[in-house]
């Protein structure tokens, strides 16, 4: 009997290795015929299975001579386009293979590659299936392709227009102001005696910030401070969904619950829910507590809103992410043939992309700004100068406008500063599609076939860092290649190296903040800035970020300045003693120090800090820096 077992054993891994042979000589055989250089390997990360193995196996097989010189080991490092931006490019070339047996991946940072992948859409698919961990609550835009993608984005799609802009930059302005005046309730004996506002971890607060903001201008729902008394809300506050407090049967508040799904979903792509409902771990039941409690909220809320509607309140300024979907779910439940419908279970997914996709991409843009602000003392004060010049003196934010003043500021250091932070640091690493057939491409002029099936990765750092779009400096934090009229180091390209004029202003912005008299930001060559990538499938969240992340950065930066927190590296008495030369070198090492922690960012879903990794910085008020005049 054991004999048997073990033959059978033997038979099945002979079969499956001779397999795997046959169809690695199959995809070389591809491979070669696409004139592309290629690496070999057993396989690459793609799925979860494979990504464990290779968070596994690599950094062990990269301890062994010999072993360790194989370039495949380096090339499935998930963060390699982060940890070592363009290595890979600078040797194989803006556009390589891996070879496995399971399938041919394709790698590119090229600009003129990239826009075919994403305009072509049906062409280069979205690998669906590969984001079925988010449809926890129901299907949604980001997790369809197809006819059913189309049917979510033609309802979906309105929902980010210019209304819901203006609410997101009040919003924003609201909740900047009161994440400040936590801070200050946090140090009140610090500020106003040149000590400033110390904050040891800003991505904290982004975070709580941005939420702040889908919830109010996505969900109609306003959140407060924990400092805050309900009479901040204005009256605007929605019962059992804006108090500091869980109401009813809730366990946890709607924020707690969201907050706590949003950080413990990578359980929900281990576990199965059901497993994680009646698992022992603590961690693990709290995961599914956040996600039967925000099933129970997502529910409530939709009630809320449709009796808003009934009301004859559709105009509310709330209504704004959420309602066309809810009137496409009245139109599905009324069995109307006319329009596009969506079902309960779909609201309930869409809204949960919302959260998913847009909280914590522009959260990170919001910190990694700041930080960038805080290492860049010079670029600090040309941002401020900019702020000034648009505002004047002393304008509250009920006085800001988003007609007049977002557009002046998006186009102005504000919005080259976001950008160019997020050209660097951007949310997500690849952006994944599939051919769907064999695909003929064109590079420099040359043509490619693409076998049917291949795995591609559009690499956004690669192309975000790309010389040859982005000038001699293409790593250096330099917001003002930004502004038209600079010399600002963006290289326009017809996708055969020839250099055509500079263009400013591409569509997107042109449409967005069009009552802008200030000029627009420099539009880069199509497919050379893909941090919200191109094509059908881009970030339909992209303007509401935008939006947010100038309102968020103007208003700070109007009041304070930011400096990085040295007390680290020396005491209030030692710095009392230095001259400026003694300052400078202190700050530079804080400054080292944060560089250094910026650098180990990784991905889990978006590209932040590792945990327990931080930049403590301190704001103060305008006039009252301690290191950034040092630096003329
Ligand atoms: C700085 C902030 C943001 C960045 C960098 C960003 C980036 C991206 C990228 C790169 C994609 C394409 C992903 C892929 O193809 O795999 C995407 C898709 C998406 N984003 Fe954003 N995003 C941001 C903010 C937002 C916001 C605020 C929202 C909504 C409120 C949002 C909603 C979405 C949705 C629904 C999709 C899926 C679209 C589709 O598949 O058709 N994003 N985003």
């Amino acid at each position: 009997m054991v004999g048997i077992v073990t033959l059978t054993c033997i038979g099945a891994v002979l079969f499956a290795t001779f397999n795997a042979y046959r169809n690695l000589r199959n995809n070389i055989a591809k491979a070669k015929k696409t004139g592309l250089p290629y690496v070999l390997g057993p396989f690459v990360p793609i799925g979860y299975g494979y990504l464990i193995i290779a968070e596994i196996l690599g950094p062990l097989l990269r301890k062994i001579p010999i072993i360790n010189q194989w370039e495949w080991l380096y090339l499935i490092d998930r963060q390699v386009s982060w940890s070592a931006p363009r290595v890979a490019e600078n040797k194989y070339g803006d556009t390589y293979l891996i070879v496995t047996p399971s399938l041919i991946y394709l790698k590119t940072s090229s600009a003129e590659l990239g826009s075919q992948v994403t305009s072509r859409k049906t062409d280069f698919l979205k690998p669906v299936e590969r984001y079925k961990i988010v449809n926890l609550f129901g299907k949604s835009i980001l997790t369809q392709e197809g006819q059913e993608w189309k049917r979510h984005k033609k309802i979906v799609g309105p929902s980010f227009s210019e209304k819901s802009n203006r609410m997101v930059f009040e919003e924003s302005l609201r909740q900047t102001e009161g994440m400040v005046g936590l801070w200050a309730s946090q140090q009140k004996e610090l500020e106003g005696k040149g000590g400033g506002l110390k904050v040891e971890d800003t991505a904290v607060d982004a975070a709580t910030l941005s939420l702040h903001v889908i919830c109010a201008a996505g969900f109609g729902v306003p959140q407060l401070w924990p400092n805050e008394g309900e009479e901040k809300l204005m009256g605007n506050g929605v019962q059992g969904f804006s108090e500091l407090d869980a109401k009813g049967m809730h366990t946890l508040t709607f924020k707690e619950g969201l907050n706590q799904l949003l950080k413990k979903l990578m359980w929900f792509v281990i576990f199965p829910q059901s497993f994680l409902k009646i698992s022992p771990f603590k961690t693990h039941q709290s995961a599914y507590e956040a996600f039967s409690e925000c099933f129970a909220y997502f529910h409530e809320l939709l009630e809320v809103k449709k009796k808003q509607m009934y009301l004859g309140e559709s105009d509310k300024s709330s209504m704004d992410l959420l309602g066309p979907m809810i009137k496409a779910n009245e139109v599905s439940t009324t069995k109307s043939q006319q329009a596009p419908t969506l079902t309960t279970a779909e609201i309930l997914g869409n809204c949960f992309i919302f959260l998913f996709a847009g909280h914590e991409t522009t959260a990170n843009n919001i910190h990694y700004s700041i930080l960038e602000m805080a290492l860049n003392p010079k670029i600090q004060r040309h941002l401020q100068e900019d702020i000034d010049g648009i505002l004047g003196k002393d304008k509250p934010i009920s006085e800001w406008s988003y007609l007049e003043d977002m557009p002046r500021l998006y186009n102005s250091m504000v919005g080259a500063t976001m950008s160019e932070s997020l050209r660097l640091i951007p949310a997500i690493l690849n952006i994944p599609k599939v051919a769907s057939g064999d695909q003929i491409v064109t590079i420099d002029g040359r043509q490619f076939s693409i076998p049917a099936d291949t795995f591609v990765h559009l690499n956004v750092v690669g192309t975000n860092r790309n010389p040859r779009y982005w000038g001699e400096d293409p790593e250096v934090f330099r917001p003002e290649r930004w502004l038209p009229k600079s010399g600002n180091g963006v290289v326009k390209e017809n996708g055969n190296g020839v250099v055509k004029e500079k263009v400013v202003a591409d569509g997107l912005e042109k449409a967005s903040f069009e009552s802008s008299n200030s000029g627009t930001l420099v539009a880069p060559t199509k497919g050379s800035y893909i941090s919200f990538s191109e094509g059908a499938r881009a970030c339909p969240g992209r303007r509401f970020a935008q939006v947010e992340s100038t309102a968020v950065l103007s208003k700070l930066f109007y009041d304070y300045s930011v400096e990085l927190d040295v007390s680290n590296f020396a005491s209030e008495e030692q710095l009392a003693k230095l001259d400026s030369r003694g300052k400078r070198e202190v700050y530079e090492k804080a400054r080292r120090r944060a560089e250094n922690v910026i650098g180990r960012s990784e991905q889990i879903i978006t590209l932040q800090m590792r945990a327990g990794d931080y930049v403590p910085v301190v704001f103060r008020r305008r006039g009252e820096e301690r290191f950034l005049g040092l630096y003329t």
